[in-house]
């Protein structure tokens, strides 16, 4: 919701000197409030007495799509974010219906939007979640900002285009033109019911549409990136026309698309997709797959890197203490069970009972490298059973595995540290070479 004209510096000095004085009246936004509060509140009383003809209801779930458009094609995509190129008869559409959305002058909406994108969850964040859902739903609008938060943000573009600023100039008429009398005419001349075309296709669609920013910073999975709020989610997406994969947006803002699977609904992209076959846009921006799927497998990255730093993987190599062959040797002679296998000395005392492959099998590796017989000299261990032996570490024999001659089976399953990496030996060579 914005005021119609562009605040100059006299107006915000005192915009300024109100918010200083602390008055509650000073803080609110009086035209907005009775914009998105006062209006809707009589529009809902009054549909109490006011039937709902079917015609009507059809005529303001179209409406309620095509004002939706002029905010999420309109305002959003095409001017935030230059997602695509729009001819002059398609902007002029989208201005139109774009004011019976009741949600700001483009220039307006466009301004704090892009604001929104560069500050997201800082406290320059327009419609910030961090400072709560319901003021990042309604507050932001009905409260005036503090002129200390606002930034600066280039839109000398929208400032160029020419339906851009008629529309600002004009916002205020256009308001009560497109979102109250073209309805109210419509379903007046169209089926002789001009109380329900103003309350329902007008008030209560109106209110419908305004109900959008919020729970996509809220609600949802972040398959892209969760350093910041925004998220994907498919009833933000049924609310706002597609708006809901909004953690794809924020990653990608100049796509013209924000859900980019077939099966997830998007109808604003559709639309889009329809005026370029028709011929009305064109330069619809996607970013490429390349880029999206990084983004992506990224994530994913993370989430399971979070899930490995939560297990035990043993005690790193490299804060082992270091022992010779013959130390490892003697010890077991003297009743620690020890096992040397990849140059790794493995204390098996706990173990050695449960052994599924039997205690006599084990105690024979006892004192001697068992790096062959581990790997498929006698068995070919599972991985199951190579993450288990990390788990027993105990010591790493200097000079690693070139202590005894021996054969690697081809086959050797190549044991690897939490992080993925190879085991590298004490001379920090790669068990794999030896
Ligand atoms: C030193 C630490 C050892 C650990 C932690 C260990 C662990 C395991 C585990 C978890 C299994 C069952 C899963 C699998 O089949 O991979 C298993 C099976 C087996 N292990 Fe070991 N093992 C060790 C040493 C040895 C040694 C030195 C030998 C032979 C000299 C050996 C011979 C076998 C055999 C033959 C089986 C198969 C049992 C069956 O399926 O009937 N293991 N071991
Ligand atoms: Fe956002
Ligand atoms: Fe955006």
């Amino acid at each position: 919701m914005g005021s119609s004209s562009i605040p100059n510096g006299v107006e915000q000095q005192k915009q300024e000197k109100n918010l200083a004085k602390g008055a509650w009246y000073d803080t609110v936004d009086f035209l907005n409030l009775l914009l998105v509060i006062i209006i809707p509140i009589a529009g809902c009383i009054a549909a109490f007495w006011t039937p709902l003809y079917w015609q009507t209801f059809i005529f303001a779930v179209g409406y309620y799509f095509l004002t939706g458009l002029g905010v999420t094609a309109g305002s959003h995509r095409l001017w935030s974010h230059r997602s695509y190129v729009a001819s002059l008869p398609l902007r002029v559409f989208l201005a139109l219906v774009g004011a019976g959305a009741v949600e700001g002058s483009i220039r307006w909406w466009a301004k704090g939007h892009r604001v929104h994108h560069r500050y997201t969850d800082t406290p320059k964040d327009p419609y910030s979640i961090k400072k709560g859902l319901i003021f990042a739903h309604l507050g932001w609008m009905i409260l005036k900002t503090d002129s200390k938060e606002k930034v600066r943000t280039d839109i000398s573009d929208l400032d160029s285009d020419g339906v851009v600023v008629w529309q600002h100039k004009n916002y205020l008429q256009l308001v009560i033109i497109m979102a109250f009398i073209f309805p109210m005419v419509i379903a007046g001349l169209g089926w002789n019911d001009w109380m329900g075309g103003l309350v329902y296709a007008g008030i209560i669609r109106m209110f419908v549409v305004q109900q959008s920013n919020s729970l996509s910073h809220w609600l949802g999975d972040q398959p892209f990136d969760d350093n910041h709020s925004p998220r994907n989610n498919l009833i933000t997406a049924l609310v706002i026309l597609g708006e809901g994969w909004h953690n794809f947006h924020h990653e990608f803002p100049s796509d013209y698309r924000a859900g980019i699977e077939w099966y997830q609904y998007d109808p604003t992209k559709w639309v889009i997709w329809i005026w370029e076959k028709m011929g009305l846009a064109t330069n619809l921006t996607e970013f490429r797959q390349n880029e999206i799927e990084k983004g992506r497998v990224q994530q994913l990255q993370k989430k399971v890197d979070i899930q490995r730093s939560q297990l035990n993987w043993g005690i790193p190599l490299h804060d082992l203490p270091v022992i010779e062959w013959d130390d490892y040797v003697e010890q077991s002679k003297n009743g620690r069970q020890l096992v040397s296998i990849a140059g790794i000395v493995h204390d098996v005392s706990d173990f050695i009972g449960a052994h599924p492959g039997g205690k006599q099998i084990i105690l024979t590796a006892v004192g001697k490298d068992a790096t062959a017989m581990f790997n498929g000299g006698v068995y070919d261990h599972t991985n199951a059973a190579h993450n288990l032996l990390s788990t027993m570490r105990y010591a790493v024999v200097r000079g690693g595995m070139e202590v005894e001659a021996w054969k690697r089976p081809e086959d050797v399953r190549v044991p690897t540290d939490t992080l993925g990496n190879l085991i590298v030996g004490p001379h920090g060579q790669e068990t794999r070479q030896l």
